[in-house]
This record gives C-alpha cells, structure tokens and sequence, in this order.
C-alpha cells in the first residue's frame, strides 16, 4: 500500500550531537523505502541542523508548535512563517502536551491550524480523548468537539490540506497502545464527521494514529482502512525501532 505517512515527534529531547547520530542511522534505511512520506519533528532549536541533516534524503522537517500570530510582541513564541523559512514542511498543533501543560484550548488550536495553512505549512491537528473520558463514554463528544472547532474555523478544505492524528491520550508514552480495533473505530468517526462536509475530501485527509506506536505493533494499526500512518514519538528517537515503523508503513 502506498500514500501513508509517518512523522516522528522528538517532544523536549535531543542534542546537536544525538542528532547527528540519530539520523546518520536513520537515513540510510529510509533511503530504500517507497510509498511513504517520512518527516521529523525536532525542538526549535534544532530545527535548522536537522533541516541541514535531512538535505537530499527526502524526509521532511516538521516543528512542534507554533504561535498564531505571525509575529510581534510575543516573548519566546516561534511564527508559522519562521517555521516555513526554515524549511519546515508540517507543524504540530494542539498536541495533547500542549492542550494538557500549556493550556491550549480548542479555539486557539483551531488559530493555530489557520496560520500555519496560511504560511503554506502542513499543520497535523492532534486529537484524542483522555482515560477518564474513555471510562465515561465521552470519547466521540471530545473528538466531535476538537475537530469541529477547525472545521469551523478552517473548512473541510483547509483541514483536507493537513492531516489529523488521533492520539488517545492514555496510550501516549505509557506502553499501552489502542488496539488496531480502538484506533480504527475513532478513525472512522473522524473520516465520518469530515464526510459530513465534503465525502471526497474526507477520504483524502490523511488520518495518523499515534500513542505508544512501536516497531512490532505498527504494521497492523497500518492495515487498518483508516489509518493512514503514525505519529510517533518515543520510537522516533531510536533509529532502528522508527526505521521499521517506516518500514512497516511503506509495505
Ligand atoms: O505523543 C505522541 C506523538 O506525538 C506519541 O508518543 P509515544 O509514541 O511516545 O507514545
């Protein structure tokens, strides 16, 4: 199967040197792959010696985060069109970390998922539920309710132009994974709700599935209908377990 994607979330880790290591690995395995997109989230900082790094190898470059604003007063916050200059390809937004540490509500994601659009960078709205909201059978609600906030905002176009990522919050770096059955039924609520705008461009927005993504359990969240690739994060940072999730994703 071709067409999925596979995006790496480095979160706060990382350093010039591992970096360098990393991807010194990572690289040639990739360079063998066909029929996936692969891309790499570093911090801030990074961004530019990785954007180097990835010159010529045909995985892209992503950031984690971004400001709504383009520019301005803003102490500490980074612009879509910095992030684009830089090279960046994608741009997170609203990641769970984010909506959970800093506060994001589902209004300034859906700004953010704008300006990003509006610098020509491919933002990767990330939706998922908590454990609690799991328990109490609230899961559709919230999902419905952060991917309607961009809907609103940005139309079925805007949000066919990015991808969305389902990350149940209680499979993030806890080990535990949805199961292939779990990620498939939200993702097909998810396709179901874009539908409801517009069916064709619902079928074309790339829908990843990320939570505690590893290299033995890749290959059957991929086979499933909707999921059209991962977000990954604890993997992404060991070349050899990310290779063969890109592996498992180009198959
Ligand atoms: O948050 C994630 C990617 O954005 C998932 O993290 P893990 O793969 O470490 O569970």
């Amino acid at each position: 199967m071709s067409g999925k994607r596979v995006i790496g979330n480095w979160k706060m880790n990382g350093s010039l040197d591992a970096n360098r290591r990393l991807l010194q690995e990572l690289l040639p395995p990739l360079a063998a792959l066909t029929g996936v997109e692969v891309a790499v989230c570093p911090p801030f900082p990074y961004l530019a010696q990785v954007g180097a790094l990835l010159e010529g190898s045909g995985v892209a470059l992503g950031a984690q985060n971004l400001h709504a604003a383009e520019k301005g007063a803003f102490t500490g916050e980074v612009g879509a069109g910095m992030l684009k200059e830089l090279g960046c390809r994608y741009v997170l937004v609203g990641h769970s970390e984010r909506r959970s540490l800093f506060g994001e509500s589902d209004g300034l994601v859906a700004e953010k998922f704008e300006a990003a659009l509006a610098a020509g960078l491919l933002p990767v709205l990330c939706v998922g539920e908590t454990l609690a909201q799991r328990r109490d059978g609230s899961t559709e609600a919230v999902i419905a309710a952060q991917v309607r906030a961009v809907l609103q905002r940005v139309g079925i176009a805007g949000i066919a132009t990015g991808v969305v990522a389902y990350e149940p919050v209680w499979a993030i770096g806890t080990g535990e994974t949805a199961s292939p059955e779990q990620a498939q039924a939200v993702h097909r609520q998810i396709r179901a709700l874009l539908g409801e705008a517009d069916r064709e461009l619902a079928a074309a927005t790339p829908l990843l599935y990320g939570g505690s993504v590893k290299a033995d359990n890749a290959a059957a969240l991929f086979a499933q209908p909707d999921i059209d690739g991962g977000l990954i994060g604890g993997a992404s940072l060991e070349a050899a377990s990310f290779a063969a999730i890109c592996q498992a994703a180009a198959r």
